[in-house]
């Protein structure tokens, strides 16, 4: 066994199967006449993290807009089979999203900006604070609960974003680029803290990445979108003895499942059109 092999720290290689969200042959344009998704089909099972991975353009947000039921569909189907259904046939609860931006509000706390969804969910500021205070902990940032969003760096901003949206205990998270504008250090550091809270906590998650090198190093299912209108192109499993961590980036199992992502991104773009890798 290599120093890089620790089966135990490894993601689970077979996820729990009860389905989260389906998505059954979506179709989605939008008042301007853009017919932003076609005929696309997915399912996310529990326990997975999935990378939405396309050419720019090619409907990834808005997939994930209508996962989260914050976008309707035009024809075809959105299910969650495992959450509660409100009455306007919306889960409720279970899932938190968390955009490139980290969207705080200037004049509140961190704590403040964690309490956010416990609000407005009615819970009292002292009800909540347990939550809240656990859901920095889970991002590291439990001394900084007093500081307000302008003492913090990107990369603090970003996890508080996190923390608001575990506050909640969601089933699933959606991550639309999150670590797009972060520099590289700063989102290596982060990828980390996502898998860790991934492992510790069994949370779902869908992440955006245009990303090949993000993308192959947090995910074990991979489904790449073609040019719009979107839908599937490939959808296949990113297993790996290894465990992902740092050492894992210098590995020869790491090289090969980029060129196995990055093949699968440009059979989806088709000749002759440029690639967006970072
Ligand atoms: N509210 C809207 N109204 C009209 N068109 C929209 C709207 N939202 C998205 N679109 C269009 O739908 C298509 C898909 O957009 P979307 O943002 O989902 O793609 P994406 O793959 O996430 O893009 P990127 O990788 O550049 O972030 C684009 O052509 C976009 O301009």
């Amino acid at each position: 066994m290599t120093d890089l092999q620790s089966p135990e720290a490894s993601p689970p290689s077979t996820p729990h199967k009860r389905p989260l969200v389906v998505m059954t042959n979506v179709s989605k344009s939008f008042s301007s006449g853009t017919l932003a998704l076609s005929d696309m089909s997915l399912t996310v099972a529990g326990g997975e993290f999935v990378s939405l991975l396309g050419p720019s353009g090619c409907g990834k947000s808005t997939a994930l807009r209508i996962i989260s039921g914050l976008g309707d569909v035009t024809t075809g189907s959105i299910d969650w089979p495992s959450s509660r259904i409100n009455a306007k046939g919306l889960p409720e609860g279970d899932i938190s999203f968390v955009f490139q931006e980290p969207t705080l509000m200037p004049w509140q706390t961190v704590f403040g900006n964690v309490y956010l969804p416990l609000r407005l969910r009615g819970v009292s500021k002292a009800q909540a604070s347990d939550e809240i205070m656990a859901a920095l902990e889970t991002v590291g940032l439990k001394d900084f609960a007093k500081a307000y969003p302008r003492e913090l760096s990107g990369g603090m901003k970003m996890r508080v974003s996190i923390a608001r949206a575990l506050v909640t205990k969601p089933k699933l998270l959606l991550m639309d680029e999150p670590f797009a504008a972060l520099d590289e250090i700063t989102r290596q550091k982060l990828n980390d803290d996502v898998l860790r809270l991934w492992r510790e906590t069994g949370i779902t998650v869908v992440f955006v990445t245009h990303s090949v090198f993000e993308s192959a190093y947090l995910s074990n299912r991979i489904v790449v979108m073609k040019a719009r209108p979107g839908r599937v192109h490939a959808d296949f499993p990113l297993e790996t003895s290894l465990e992902r961590a740092p050492l894992y980036r210098t590995s020869e199992e790491y090289r090969a499942a980029c060129e196995k992502v990055s093949a699968s991104l440009l059979e989806a773009i088709g000749p002759g059109a440029a690639m967006e890798m970072h």
